[in-house]
């Protein structure tokens, strides 16, 4: 591969020095200029897979300089240099579209962990195949599906938000695919080899949150009987996503800020900071800019996460995709349950579309699972979908409400608990002859072989 070429420009003679020392030694091709004017002719004829400026120029900013390369050319990240403390200007290099910032005065095992990262992401244009190997964190399909104009808005500005480093602030409604987008993020940058690490921050208890975060060291506390990485280390050179972070304690939004600032963090119980090099993308459903008014959130911090804001559209705002989404995991569904393929009748698509689905995403799949299990003749009609109004799109006969109310699902549905019991109970009574099981419980051989399969009761026999 042809040696990877770096511009520096910077108008400090003593600093161009010591980062072009620097690339030379990681075996890069180097070029300097010393002022916007010189940069751009650089940037022309040298043709640099990287570009590193200085924000403060004789003639102008690191953002002329940005805002050129991202017009012209769009494929070369540019970092930026930055005074120290000045996290303002680092934040509108940021959203200008510059790559990642470093902040004066500059260490230089961050600058190469920047460096290289950022030439992976050059990389990738040579060989234009974007996705990554590894990276993705569920098997089962994980790209985001859809055809409307939001999905298509959504999957550009994602392609585009996967060659920065710059925090991204997720909002979405509950269950409309924060998650998948933020690994969709990780999956198309140049971190797709390291880790993505989600992290619900309102499932961890305050008292363990800087261990989790952070890690410790043995014996600095009761329990603390050994060395642990935190999940800062763990998410090292991949992405951190810190899902409903509105629900973090403000003790812990402090030392979030200094780790975010320093990329350094400091374990529970050590002396030493440690460098981490991640990107850190998060998402909550609240309303954070609210948090922020009322104090719950520190606005230093909701500056520094919510760099760039995305927004995901609620499933209703997605037009077709609901009909694309339900045949996707109609066929997820059947594959994990080794069931026949199933179908929906006209009526029952029809029912979900007029569906308004605050749960969206996900309660698209839950009752779709669940209709799986209800339907006849792997074909799902209106009432085995049990949306909570049946929409007056779907005319419901006498003869329809009838079936409603005689089918066992609809009834109020028991316990999980009681459930498996009961289940269990009849496999018992009738020797684990499932047909005689189904026929004593009230419902159909494929409605017990999903609960079966669903409660684990394949072994207990
Ligand atoms: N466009 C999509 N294509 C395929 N699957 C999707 C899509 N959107 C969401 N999903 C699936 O729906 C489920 C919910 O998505 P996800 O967990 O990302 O939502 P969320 O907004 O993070 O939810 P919460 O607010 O509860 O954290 C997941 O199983 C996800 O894979």
């Amino acid at each position: 591969m042809a040696q990877q070429k770096v511009l520096v420009i910077d108008d400090e003679p003593d600093i161009r020095e010591l980062l072009e020392i620097t690339l030379l030694r990681m075996g890069l091709d180097t070029a300097t200029a010393g002022s916007v004017k010189e940069g751009l002719l650089a940037i022309q004829s040298f043709k640099p897979d990287l570009c590193l400026t200085d924000m403060k120029l004789p003639d102008g900013t690191g953002l002329d300089i940005v805002r050129y390369i991202q017009r012209e050319y769009a494929h070369v990240p540019v970092a930026v240099i930055t005074a120290f403390g000045s996290m303002e200007s680092a934040v509108e290099a940021l959203k200008a579209g510059a790559y990642d910032f470093v902040s004066k005065p500059v260490d230089l095992s961050k600058l190469r962990d920047l460096v290289q990262t950022a030439l992976t992401l050059s990389g990738q244009v040579s060989s234009p195949t974007g996705q990554s190997a590894s990276g993705g964190s569920s098997s089962e399909g994980n790209s985001i599906i859809g055809q409307s104009d939001a999905i298509k808005r959504l999957n550009a500005t994602i392609a585009k938000l996967a060659r920065s480093q710059a925090p991204v602030f997720i909002h979405g409604e509950s269950g409309s695919g924060k998650e998948l987008v933020a690994n969709e993020i990780h999956k198309l940058s140049p971190r797709a080899t390291g880790a993505f690490v989600p992290v619900n921050c309102g499932a961890i208890p305050e008292n363990l949150m800087e261990s989790e975060f952070f890690g410790h060291k043995k014996g600095s506390f009761t329990g603390a009987v050994e060395d642990k990485k935190g999940l800062f280390q763990a998410a090292h050179r991949g992405t951190l996503f810190l899902d409903e972070v509105a629900d973090l304690p403000l003790g812990m939004q402090v030392k979030l800020l200094r780790a975010i600032q320093e990329k350094a963090i400091k374990p529970v119980g050590g002396t030493e900071e440690l460098p981490v090099d991640i990107r850190i993308l998060s998402a909550t459903h609240k309303d954070l800019e609210k948090a922020v008014e009322d104090g719950g959130f520190r606005q230093d911090l909701y500056y520094r996460l919510n760099v760039i804001k995305l927004d995901v559209p609620p499933l209703h705002a997605r037009g077709g995709d609901i009909q694309l989404l339900a045949n996707f995991f109609l066929k997820l569904i059947a594959k994990r349950w080794e069931l026949p393929e199933i179908f929906l009748s006209a009526e029952a698509m029809e029912a979900l579309n007029a569906y308004p689905f605050p749960g969206n995403v996900r309660e698209l799949e839950n009752i779709l699972e669940r209709a799986s299990t209800l339907c006849e003749d792997n074909m799902i009609q209106p009432f085995d979908l049990q949306l909570p109004n049946v929409s007056p799109v779907v005319k419901t006969t006498e003869a329809m409400q009838a079936k409603i109310s005689a089918h066992p699902d609809w009834q109020a549905q028991p316990s999980v608990d009681d459930e498996k019991n009961q289940i269990l109970d009849a496999l018992e009574q009738t020797r684990w002859n499932r047909t005689a099981a189904a026929k004593q419980l009230g419902m159909t051989f494929r409605q017990l072989r999903y609960r079966i399969k669903k409660y684990d009761l394949d072994d207990a026999g």
